[in-house]
């Protein structure tokens, strides 16, 4: 019976030694005890170097010679003395390392109630490249449904939201918010006499112009067809019309190359001004009023909406 137990114990050590798996134990004073040989091979080191030194010394082998484990510290010390907390810190943690040379490991520490540790390790590196490429198209899937697909700005959705969020700050905090409608003029007959082809590059011409006008922590996007929208907060009414007749005036001044032809573009723009609690459906529609008064009086202009004089 005994010959058996042995055989079987020594048959778990055997294929402990063989597996892909790493193994390893640690003394409750944390000097490393045994280990098999795909544990070994996550440091590098042959079996003669780490076996019976403690952890804080493989570590720091690892971190002078730039193999193993990657420890992105500046100071090993330090890096040790918080890894110290976490180790032991419960009978069970995993946690997942990345090596120097691009592998991906899971690593599981299990803690005796004597202070003995078993740590494992497994290659996961197939599965971190696949959730690495996931991550990437998920990023590029929201970022291709926050984003006008013709002009790379802001859809309506994502500009709406934007918006929202931040009317709802300026409101909390008392200040100033400007609203902007733009739209280009005569954008039909643009269509008309040069093409769809040529009005979807006006329209990216003129997103970029705008965008590049605009500062960064201004929103921008196009809210349909010929028609884009601004939010700028922390504004004045001054500053407003500041901002938005700098933008007519430079759609006004550029010449736009299209397929060979050059064009003159103006835009009209409507602003809508408010200071507390407002929504992005009231300040469109202030907006869209004053846009209308900017088209009906002659175009190639900015009009405030008419309730927003005192502001
Ligand atoms: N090329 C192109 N045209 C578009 C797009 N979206 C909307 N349009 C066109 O934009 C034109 C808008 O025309 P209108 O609303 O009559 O306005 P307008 O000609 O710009 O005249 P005003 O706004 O009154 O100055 C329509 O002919 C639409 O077909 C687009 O993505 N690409």
């Amino acid at each position: 019976m005994e010959n058996s137990f042995k055989h079987h114990a020594d048959k778990l050590a055997e294929f402990a030694d063989a597996s892909r798996d790493g193994y390893a134990i640690f003394s409750a004073d944390d000097i490393l005890l045994c280990a098999n040989k795909a544990f070994l091979e996550v440091f590098y080191h042959p079996e003669a170097e780490l076996i019976g030194k403690r952890f804080a010394d493989i570590m720091r082998t690892a971190f002078r010679t730039r193999k193993g484990p990657r420890i992105d510290a500046d100071n090993i010390d330090s890096w040790l003395s918080r890894v110290q907390q976490l180790r032991r810190s419960r009978d069970f943690r995993l946690f997942e390392v990345d090596l120097v040379d691009g592998r991906w490991f899971l690593f599981s520490e299990q803690t005796l109630p004597d202070g003995e540790m078993l740590l494992q390790t497994k290659d996961i590196t197939k599965q971190k490249i696949v959730e690495q490429h996931l991550n990437e198209h998920s990023r590029k899937l929201a970022d291709l449904a926050l984003t006008d697909e013709l002009t790379q700005i802001a859809n309506r959705r994502s500009f709406v939201a934007s918006v929202q969020a931040e009317i709802t700050r300026c409101s909390r905090l008392h200040c100033g918010m400007a609203f902007f409608l733009l739209d280009i003029d005569h954008f039909k007959s643009i269509n008309d006499t040069y093409g769809h082809q040529a009005g979807d590059e006006v329209l990216r011409q003129i997103a970029r112009l705008v965008k590049s006008t605009l500062r960064e922590y201004d929103i921008f996007g196009r809210i349909g067809g010929e028609e884009f929208g601004i939010f700028l907060s922390e504004t004045t009414r001054a500053t407003a019309l500041e901002v938005a007749e700098r933008l007519r005036q430079q759609v006004a001044e550029e010449t736009l190359y299209i397929e060979g032809n050059t064009l003159g573009i103006t835009i009209s723009v409507g602003i809508a001004l408010a200071r507390d609690k407002t929504s992005f459906e009231q300040l469109y529609a202030d907006a869209d009023a004053a846009l209308y008064q900017a088209k009906h009086s002659g175009r190639n202009r900015v009009v405030v909406a008419e309730y927003c004089v005192i502001l």
